[in-house]
């Protein structure tokens, strides 16, 4: 009798006790593998099929839970499972260095083992950050860097926060110093405009939008149009989905999200797509406004009109790509865009959540910063801020250190042997996924001295950190890590000279720990503040 005949000849009893011994067997194998597996770790016993991602709480905070671990299993190596992927989680310094070797042979220059989920949505091909394919990512970093870390976009763009900082502090001193104000929606807002100004040169009204949906009377909402504001929600909407889409498809497997979470599955899909359309189209806007100016007259240097022109016979000699000489094609620009979009908006405002817990934390600390921006800066808080003074901002840019040190917002960096390494003084094969409990090295006790204290001072110049102790940024061997770090830099110990000279902040609730999550990156939930302007208001 054929397999096939005999299934079909079975009654629903015994389909029952076929499917059950086919899970038991399944079972079996999982764990004797798991028992038998190269290496044994310390770490939490996986379940088949989802590994630890019910222990990851996938919405909570990863680095909570892998600080944790690292805290029980008393050992800085240790492994979990996100589906049946094996992941070894390095948690000091000294143990990191073959993985963040800034060379050329570094074996882990891919980020995270490539995952089916991530695929289908078309990241590992594309853009920067998650692109496996090494030429295409070399030259989409290549023009990325090039805008970003130039002088000329800095200033810029420092220039224009500044700008936007005058309407945010207009919105804050319209609610008043008695209104609650969550300054993670805020600043989620304020970094949308920011990051869409230095991407576009033109601005998206996510402030103004979200000030009007907190002010009852009519008359005193801003006259911006209706169309304008629904079009940047989308666009907010759309920023929020691509972490939560990638944490989504990177970590579940393709037969949960197929069979069981289809209905999600989906959703992010089509939200990851719509995304894509909004960045086509504002592309294809600007290059018909491109192709309307006449040859010879002047164009705006905005990111994104240096990204459609270098290269091509509109160049503006602003940025070299050195031995590229072809222009990028539409959809490397989706790409870029997106990366600053996605990455750069996130990252900078969760991490001006954090400055501002900690300036409310530690008050003395906080006036440390406040003398020295007098010192630097005069004691006039109205008056503007050269990008050239930022560098003098030494005990500024200490506490900003400190702030990324305790509560980094990339809590772990992925990474992916490419070819067979020692780690911990084992032997992996190529294939194995390495994560770097950033948090876990940043608070290593054997690189810090009373590392759960926040002591800005240690990092002030002529101070020592242990190589691999700090990486707020990241390591290895994708060049300078973050492209985006000099960005994020000035504009974070911008705003925050820009705050404290102008407001005193209070927490809303002073004992209530930090609300956070984790998609991609750690997140600040909700931080609800009272802030009571220093400046008269006028007018
Ligand atoms: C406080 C703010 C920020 C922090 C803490 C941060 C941190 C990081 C970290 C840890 C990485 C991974 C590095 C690695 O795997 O070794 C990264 C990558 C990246 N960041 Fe940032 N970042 C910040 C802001 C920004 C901004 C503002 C931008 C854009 C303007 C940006 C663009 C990128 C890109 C494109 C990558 C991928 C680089 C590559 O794979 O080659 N970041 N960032």
């Amino acid at each position: 009798m054929s397999i096939a005949s005999y299934l079909s000849s079975l009654q629903a009893s015994e389909w029952l006790s076929v499917v059950t011994l086919l899970i038991c067997v399944y079972v079996a194998h999982f764990y004797f593998r798991y028992f038998t597996r190269e290496n044994p770790l310390p770490g939490p016993t996986p379940l088949p099929i989802i590994g630890n991602l019910h222990q990851m709480g996938m919405g909570t905070d990863i680095a909570a839970w892998a600080h944790r671990l690292q805290c029980d299993f008393g050992e800085d190596i240790f492994e979990t499972y996100y589906g049946s992927q094996r992941t070894i989680w390095i948690g000091r310094a000294d143990l990191a260095v073959p993985v963040l070797a800034s060379s050329t042979k570094n074996n882990y220059f891919n980020r995270g083992v490539s995952s089916p989920g991530m695929r289908e949505i078309g990241l590992e091909t594309v853009g920067i950050a998650a692109n496996r394919d090494y030429e295409s990512w070399k030259f989409n970093r290549k023009f990325f860097s090039t805008v970003v870390m130039s002088p000329r976009f800095l200033k810029k763009s420092i220039s224009a926060t500044e700008k936007l900082f005058i309407e945010a502090e207009l919105y804050l001193n319209n609610l008043g110093s008695k209104t609650q104000i969550d300054m993670s929606k805020f600043l989620f807002r304020f970094f949308v405009d920011s990051m869409h100004l230095s991407a576009t040169g033109k601005p998206a009204h996510a402030m103004a939008g979200f000030y009007n949906s907190l002010v009852v009377p009519k008359d005193k909402r801003t006259d911006h149009p209706k169309e304008l504001l629904d079009a940047t929600e989308e666009i907010i909407f759309s920023i929020k989905n691509e972490f939560k889409a990638a944490r989504f498809m990177f970590f579940f497997p393709p037969f949960i999200r197929h069979y069981i979470l289809r209905y999600y599955n989906n959703k992010y899909v089509n939200n990851v797509k719509r995304f894509d359309e909004i960045l086509l189209s504002i592309i294809r806007k600007r290059k018909a406004e491109i192709d309307a100016i006449p040859d010879g007259d002047s164009l705006n240097p905005d990111m994104l009109t240096l990204l459609l022109t270098t290269n091509t016979s509109r160049d503006l000699g602003i940025i070299s790509t050195g031995e590229i000489t072809r222009p990028m094609t539409e959809d490397e620009i989706r790409a870029d865009l997106k990366e600053i979009f996605s990455v750069g908006i996130d990252t900078t405002s969760d991490s001006f959540c954090y400055i501002i817990w900690h300036m409310c934390k530690n008050p003395l600390e906080k006036d440390k910063v406040l003398k020295e921006l007098n010192e630097v800066l005069g004691t006039d808080p109205t008056k503007s801020i050269p990008y050239e003074s930022l560098d003098r901002l030494k005990y500024t840019e200490a506490f900003v250190k400190e702030v990324l040190r305790l509560n980094p917002v990339l809590p772990f960096l992925w990474k992916m042997a490419t070819n067979d390494d020692t780690l911990g003084g084992m032997k992996w094969k190529a294939g194995t996924s390495v994560f770097i409990n950033v948090y876990g090295t940043q608070t290593h006790a054997k690189n810090w001295d009373k590392p759960e204290e926040f002591i800005p001072a240690r990092h002030l110049e002529g101070t020592k950190t242990d190589r691999n102790a700090y990486i707020p940024f990241g390591g290895g061997p994708r060049l300078c890590k973050c492209p985006g770090k000099n960005f994020a830099m000035a504009t974070l110990k911008l705003l925050t000279a820009l705050l404290i000279r102008r407001f005193d902040i209070e927490l809303v609730d002073k004992n209530a720990p930090l609300k956070t999550s984790f998609t991609m990156v750690r997140h600040c939930d909700e931080l609800k503040v009272y802030l009571r302007p220093k400046i008269p208001i006028t007018g």
